[in-house]
């Protein structure tokens, strides 16, 4: 019954969180229907719960009846035949009730230890869980250069080990240098990512940052030089400069407001009557998709990471104010930079271009080397142009 209760209110959640797609789409009634069928298993659940707690009880109580009969008809004959004193027969009516609630009453209490004990195994199995990813690293450098080799990584995801998404995958980021990743969908740049911030583990080859490999890094210093701006940056209830520093302890507002400047969010923001102390509302839905998106970037830039990942920032910053964060990062001799773009325009400065193809790297090289190589980046690029060209 748990995890059906559990069922029922994911699907709420979910539609709840999807609220503008259910009404755009007009599945109100859709969904109305779903919740309805998962109530019903609950529902059903509950009824045959519910009748065999009552074929119990009718048990138990006829049972009760049925002893209490007996007692006083042997009682009876026993009193007759002079073989108990009328006393006796109510001490033992007495003695057996008294029995009979103590039994009961153990009954409820294993009733209730019963249910008790399957809700806290859910939670045990959680707590017991044993992550795959090991976080017993110990390496905290007093200097890092941010310099990242992908070497010979293969891997598959978890929950589809058939298809290889990496295959002998090497690349050598350089530091303090932008690296962009381009290619088309699918074919493995944000696994690249996913895997450089191990959320997930190579099944063959690994990564090294500055020659060591990642896992030898202590688990919050990796995770503080490290920063990672995603398509959809997810932003928390409260202010704009709670969401800027995010997890850090100590920023001052010169801080603040750098970063917000390097992510082309200053003005938008001093614009606002509160500045940096409007609310962004829950999720930061506030705010408009490319603000929410700025703020996701200065809330990177604020902790003043070695590298800083954008992955396909393009999905909602219109290319001018791409291009203006792209040159503020760039312009920071010691921050690597990594991006996974599909505006190709916006990365034409980067010091070096990878196309990722089939999980692998198929080509790399500065925009004027891959553009005379006449190879797969000149075919995107025209691919592009002509998208952008074509008549709508
Ligand atoms: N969590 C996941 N579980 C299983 N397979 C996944 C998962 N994430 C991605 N994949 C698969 O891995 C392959 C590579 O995906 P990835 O997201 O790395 O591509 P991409 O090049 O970044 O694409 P895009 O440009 O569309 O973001 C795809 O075929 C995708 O279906």
């Amino acid at each position: 019954m748990q995890d059906s209760m559990a069922r029922t209110n994911d699907s709420a959640n979910e539609v709840v969180f999807g609220i503008r797609v259910v009404r755009s789409f007009n599945t109100e009634k859709h969904e109305a229907n779903r919740y309805d069928k998962r109530l019903l298993e609950t529902h059903s659940l509950k009824i045959r719960r519910d009748t065999v707690r009552a074929i119990y009880l009718l048990g138990r109580r006829l049972t009760g009846l049925g002893m209490q009969v007996f007692i006083l008809y042997y009682g009876r004959l026993f009193i007759q035949m002079g073989q108990m004193t009328t006393g006796n027969l109510v001490s033992f009516i007495i003695y057996q009730s008294d029995l009979g609630n103590s039994i009961r009453t153990l009954t409820y209490i294993f009733g209730d230890m019963l249910n008790s004990v399957m809700a806290a195994g859910k939670v045990f199995e959680y707590i017991d869980r044993k992550p795959q990813i090991s976080t017993d690293g110990k390496l905290k450098p007093d200097q890092l250069e941010g310099r990242i080799s992908y070497c010979g990584l293969n891997f598959s995801y978890p929950s589809n080990p058939d298809k290889t998404v990496l295959q002998d995958f090497s690349l050598e980021v350089k530091a303090g240098q932008v690296t962009a990743l381009v290619g088309p969908s699918g074919e493995g740049k944000s696994t690249c990512v996913s895997l450089l911030q191990r959320l997930y583990e190579p099944q063959e080859g690994e990564i090294l940052l500055d020659d060591e490999p990642l896992k030898s890094y202590d688990h919050h210093f990796f995770h503080n030089k490290i920063a990672v701006v995603s398509q959809e940056p997810v932003l928390f209830s409260g202010s704009i400069r709670d969401n800027i520093t995010y997890g850090l302890t100590d920023c001052s507002m010169e801080k603040i407001e750098e970063a917000a400047c390097k992510a082309n969010a200053h003005d938008f923001i001093k614009q606002l009557e509160k500045g940096y102390d409007t609310e962004v509302g829950e999720s930061g839905g506030q705010l408009s998709k490319s603000e929410r998106q700025r703020i996701g970037i200065a809330r990177a830039l604020a902790r003043e990471p070695k590298i800083i990942i954008l992955d396909e920032i393009t999905s909602s910053l219109d290319a001018e104010s791409e291009n203006k964060v792209l040159q503020a990062l760039a312009s920071c001799p010691n921050q690597t930079l990594l991006v996974i773009a599909h505006r190709l325009k916006t990365i034409e400065q980067a010091d070096q271009i990878v196309v990722v193809r089939g999980g692998k790297v198929e080509e790399k090289g500065t925009h004027q080397e891959l553009m005379e190589l006449q190879g797969s980046y000149h075919k995107l690029r025209n691919e592009l142009f002509d998208e952008a060209n074509s008549p709508q």
